[in-house]
């Protein structure tokens, strides 16, 4: 049994949503990927906790109940979706070039076979997505090894490196002469789908039990991404403060990415798990889940 659905099923995240007075802790990724989404998202209420964190740390909590709700690796929801569903027009997906993902290789990907690869401690969705795509162009007995993302340090034991958000960013854009494959591309060439990074999560026991519940942290962050995406230059803004690069990086970034989450969506989200299912990497399939209504 994974570590995530091990501690899920101690039962503790039903408790905490089930206490009717209790504040509802709710997750959000603490990267530039998301700031459409969550650098508007109204802090003001009361009853309402926010935990920021890197996608591995919200998959985490959201596995052992420390929140209840918010946006997780879209692989982390997969190992959890007997528990939980996906609020409809939340996501972080592309449908292609993605920007902020990339393998870093000193040799061609089609020759990493026998070869370590450092994947980055932050992710789930990307990390996995690296091992398929890697499975299914033929690269063969691979040394998987999970890090801290630092490229340097990574590349110190290992041919090839899987980084994401920020520190993918950081380095796509330094002079290192490696190369670099997209991975949100290499799965649209491969599939020509789309693919689902993040999706915004809430247990199935409080759609269930406390719809109006979780009517209010779907209204909470489709409001965050209809002002972020409203105003584009505040959200650049934010970013640049956080990472530097010009207006038009942060410009063309935000062009690739999209933060829908709707039925064409889950056709590539599905595509990922059957794929994640069939290289073992889930243990049963899994089908996207979207509840709520976008209006
Ligand atoms: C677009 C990105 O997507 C992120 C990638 C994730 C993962 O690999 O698990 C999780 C959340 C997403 O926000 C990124 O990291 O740049």
């Amino acid at each position: 049994m994974s570590k995530l659905s091990a501690g899920h099923r101690s039962g503790q995240s039903d408790t905490q949503v089930s206490t009717e007075h209790a504040k509802l802790r709710i997750g959000q990724i603490k990267f530039t990927n998301a700031l459409p989404i969550c650098h508007f998202i109204d802090r003001s209420d009361p009853m309402h906790e926010f935990w920021p964190g890197a996608p591995s740390e919200l998959n985490s909590w959201l596995a052992d109940g420390t929140i209840d709700a918010g946006l997780v690796s879209a692989f982390a929801y997969a190992q959890l979706a007997d528990d939980f569903v996906a609020l409809r027009g939340l996501s972080v997906s592309s449908r292609g070039p993605v920007g902020s993902i990339f393998l870093f290789s000193k040799r061609p990907i089609e020759e990493l076979s026998g070869c370590t690869v450092a994947l980055t401690s932050h992710s789930a969705s990307s990390t996995n997505l690296a091992r398929i795509l890697l499975g299914e162009i033929g690269v063969r007995d691979v040394n998987y090894v999970t890090q801290e993302p630092d490229l340097p340090s990574m590349l110190d034991g290992a041919e090839a490196a899987v980084l994401i958000a920020d520190h993918a960013l950081h380095w796509s854009v330094q002079d290192h002469g490696l190369q670099m494959y997209d991975l949100g591309e290499e799965w649209h060439t491969r599939t020509g789908h789309s693919m689902t990074f993040a999706v915004c999560a809430v247990p199935r026991r409080l759609v269930e039990q406390d719809p109006e519940k979780a009517r209010g942290i779907h209204r909470l962050f489709l409001e965050g991404k209809r002002k972020g995406l409203g105003d584009l230059e505040a959200v650049i803004a934010e970013a640049t403060r956080m990472m530097g690069q010009t207006e038009d990086f942060w410009r063309s970034y935000f062009s690739k990415l999209i933060y829908d989450l709707h039925e064409e969506l889950a056709v590539g989200a599905d595509a990922y798990f059957d794929a994640a299912y069939r290289h073992g990497l889930l243990t049963k399939p899994v089908k996207l889940e979207l509840w709520g209504d976008e209006s």
